[in-house]
């Protein structure tokens, strides 16, 4: 946070340069800000400058704020940044008597676009990227970007880049004149020069953008506008208070004008750097990035090879999705079926999401067409004689796996990573009849591939770090985010949520009703609750998962005979319509009357009764029973090296399970929660209902030594 600089320099046309200096992303950190404004002031001061241009260095405008700073504060590391300081630094740019331009080259995030907005014009490069996404932090944009992005563009398009961090493109910005003009690379700076000093001689007019009135709707509309952001935000995120602070101070600059409105935002942005939510969500944003550093991986000095032509075994759900996510990112793509009518299908699925893209509005019908000509579907393994990457996605079936393996080992080149996406299976048993065990990797992708953004990359022993690096690059080009998890059955993320169903099972068992439990969990933030979540991964799947469980965790595995007893009847969860919910439509699940029928026949059957302590749990306890031993399991990943760090499995928890970021995922959450008292209701729970609920010796040390769950293993074992 305090590094980086901004170098001026003055020209002989009296226009002084200011260039933000900070790699990569040219952060505004302390030293910035404060070199900004020096270097600032003297432009103001000397004689021979006529005018400024802000620029930022490498292709880059400006990342924001230095989002260590926010880290910082929070932990008083750093005191807090004087805000009205820095309401003074963009009042000043506005004001200032000689007119700035910002050349916009690469991005203009968070405060960097504000900066630019209290320039007089914004010109930029056809590749320029503006958005303010500091609501995805916890706080609202804090150097006037709720007040000036409104007068320069309208409320209507203003609160759809704030509420919903939406970057835009130079093209549309130049649309909605929050940019002023387009130009090519070669030529922004001397364009910006051009254009501050038609400013100067007034062939340009002066825009303060505060002042600006007429983008801004009536004030009948704009009260409609504001409400109907109001209400999307409720729907949205109804555990979120930031987004409605957010539109009030917006609120607050219409109706009582932008001086209020700059008032209410500094305050809103000083205090929201302290909520929980902002702390989780930096917590999250530097976790994600941490996904990437994996010690004996990535510090290797390795540099990722240019994998350019996937192969896909298999066009099931899994595999079309994959297939989706590649041809999407320009990727091309051969998929391979065992006959034309799977194939036939496996196509048609990519098509089909495809399609839903054209459908939003995210992809022009010519777009879309282009993107399929990547695809080329095959029924033999001719075409793998040049692929760099194959992914095997056929179902979990160990004796199907390791023929194929041994096959694209015969058909591939030598350099080809051999990628599975099994779930459960242990790679090295893939893998057995190869000589190719270092080349073979797990990519493990979740349900439905080109929709879900984590990617579980799995190694073995024997997996060789290049491939690793290989895969994590493609992960990255297919805007995947990728944790890097050792072999072992269900790997980090299914096995860490294992627990998560197992329990609504158990209190199913026990009289709760199914709907309160997932009510409770949607009520906390996951996207549905464990009942919704077994219908979506198929109950079939669930029972063969359940299996594999019970072989290799049989300690710790709750033994309910419910989801057999459904699928008897062909009740295989939302593919079959009818599971826990009838589905009608694509989405619309209803729960259903008759899966009583099954609860009884099974009560009845295992002689079980309603236990009144449990069904009058309130849906916080639910949350507490049903996610303590999602914990519980997650140390167990961690205490057996599966996952290399705490970080990695809040990634894995937000990413691939929907566990709400705001809650800064699982072992976050349970930090903030106390180990001990997560140890103590597990060791309560076990002594009432069994063992399922031990606390490992993991959650054991380090509640009774009261280190972190989270603390690194070598720090952790200094204090236990
Ligand atoms: C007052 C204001 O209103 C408040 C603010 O401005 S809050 C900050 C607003 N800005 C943001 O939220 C931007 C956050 N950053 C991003 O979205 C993305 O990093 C990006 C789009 C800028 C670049 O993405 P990408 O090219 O994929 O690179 P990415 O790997 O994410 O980042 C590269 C490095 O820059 C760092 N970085 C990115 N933005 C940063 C920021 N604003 N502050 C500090 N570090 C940042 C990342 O941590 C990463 O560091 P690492 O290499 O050590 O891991």
């Amino acid at each position: 946070m305090s590094k980086g600089r901004t170098d001026m320099e003055v020209g002989a046309d009296g226009v002084a340069v200011i260039a933000v200096v900070n790699p990569p992303v040219n952060a505004l950190s302390v030293d910035v800000l404060y070199s900004l404004m020096g270097n600032y002031e003297e432009a103001i001061r000397r004689n021979d400058v006529r005018a400024i241009v802000l620029i930022g260095k490498g292709g880059i405008f400006c990342g924001g704020l230095d989002i260590n700073v926010l880290g910082a504060i929070q932990k008083n590391i750093l005191e807090k940044v004087k805000v009205d300081y820095i309401d003074a630094m963009t009042d000043a740019l506005e004001v200032a008597v000689k007119p700035l331009v910002a050349a916009i080259d690469g991005l203009a995030f968070g405060g960097g676009l504000e900066f630019s907005m209290a320039c007089q014009a914004r010109i930029s490069t056809p590749m320029a990227q503006l958005c303010l996404p500091e609501l995805q932090l916890g706080v609202i944009p804090g150097f006037g970007g709720t007040q000036r992005l409104p007068r320069l563009i309208g409320l209507t398009k203003a609160l759809e880049m704030i509420m919903l961090s939406k970057h835009i493109r130079a093209e549309e910005a130049h649309q909605l004149g929050l940019v002023d003009a387009i130009v090519s690379p070669e030529e922004l700076l001397r364009a910006a020069r051009h254009w501050a000093l038609d400013i100067c001689e007034s062939r340009r007019p002066w825009v303060r953008a505060l002042s600006k009135t007429d983008k801004i709707e009536p004030p009948e509309q704009a009260r409609e506008i504001l409400k109907f952001a109001r209400d999307q935000a409720q729907k949205r995120a109804p555990n979120l208070k930031h987004p409605l602070i957010c539109i009030d101070v917006i609120k607050e600059g219409i109706v009582s004008g932008p001086r209020a409105g700059l008032r209410k935002e500094g305050i809103a942005f000083q205090e929201l750097f302290f909520s929980d939510t902002c702390k989780s969500l930096v917590h999250v944003f530097f976790s994600q990035r941490a996904t990437l550093k994996i010690a004996g991986v990535t510090d290797l000095g390795l540099m990722p090879r240019n994998l350019t032509k996937v192969a896909i075994v298999g066009g099931g759900l899994m595999g079309s999705g994959i297939a989706t996510s590649l041809i999407l990112n320009h990727y091309p793509v051969v998929l391979k079926e065992e006959n034309e009518k799977f194939l036939n299908a496996g196509v048609d699925r990519i098509k089909a999401n495809l399609q839903s893209h054209v459908r939003k509005g995210k992809m022009t019908q010519e777009k879309c067409e282009k993107t399929l000509s990547l695809l080329t579907g095959v029924l033999d393994y001719e075409r793998f004689k040049d692929v760099d990457l194959v992914i095997e996605a056929v179902m979990d079936n160990v004796k199907l796996k390791q023929q194929i393996f041994a096959e694209l080992e015969r058909h591939c080149p030598p350099h080809c990573i051999l990628a599975t996406t099994t779930s459960t299976i242990d790679l090295r048993l893939i893998g057995q009849n190869t000589n190719c065990q270092d080349r073979i990797v797990g990519a493990h992708f979740f349900n439905p591939a080109h929709t879900v953004p984590l990617l579980e990359i799995v190694r073995t022993q024997h997996t060789l770090p290049q491939a690793v690096i290989d895969l994590l690059d493609v992960g990255k080009k297919i805007k995947k985010t990728p944790i890097v998890v050792r072999n072992c059955t269900g790997f980090a993320v299914n096995r860490m949520f294992f627990p998560y169903t197992q329990t609504a099972l158990f209190l199913l068992d026990r009289g709760m009703d199914l709907y309160k439990i997932d009510h409770a969990c949607t009520g906390f933030g996951m996207p549905v609750g464990p009942f919704r979540l077994a219908d979506h991964v198929g109950f079939g799947v669930a029972l063969g998962t359940g299996m594999q469980y019970l072989e290799d965790f049989p300690d710790r595995v709750y033994k309910s005979m419910l989801v057999p007893l459904m699928i008897e009847d062909k009740w295989t969860g939302k593919a079959s319509k009818r599971g826990f919910y009838m589905y009608e439509g694509r989405r619309k699940a209803i729960p259903d009357p008759d899966t009583m029928t099954y609860v009884d026949k099974l009560r009845s059957m295992a002689g079980s009764s309603t236990d009144p302590e449990l069904v009058k749990l309130e849906d916080k306890d639910i949350v507490e029973m049903v996610l303590f031993p999602v914990i519980n399991e997650a140390c167990r990943v961690l205490d057996e090296g599966v996952a290399v760090k705490a970080s990695d499995l809040d990634i894995a928890s937000v990413f691939g399970m929907g566990f709400p970021p705001y809650r800064g995922g699982i072992m976050y959450w349970a930090d903030s929660i106390d180990a001990k008292r997560v140890h103590a209701m597990l060791s309560e729970w076990e002594k009432k209902y069994g063992q399922f609920f031990r606390p490992c010796s993991y959650l054991s040390e380090r509640a009774a030594a009261g280190v972190p769950l989270s603390a690194a293993t070598s720090q952790a074992k200094a204090r236990l």
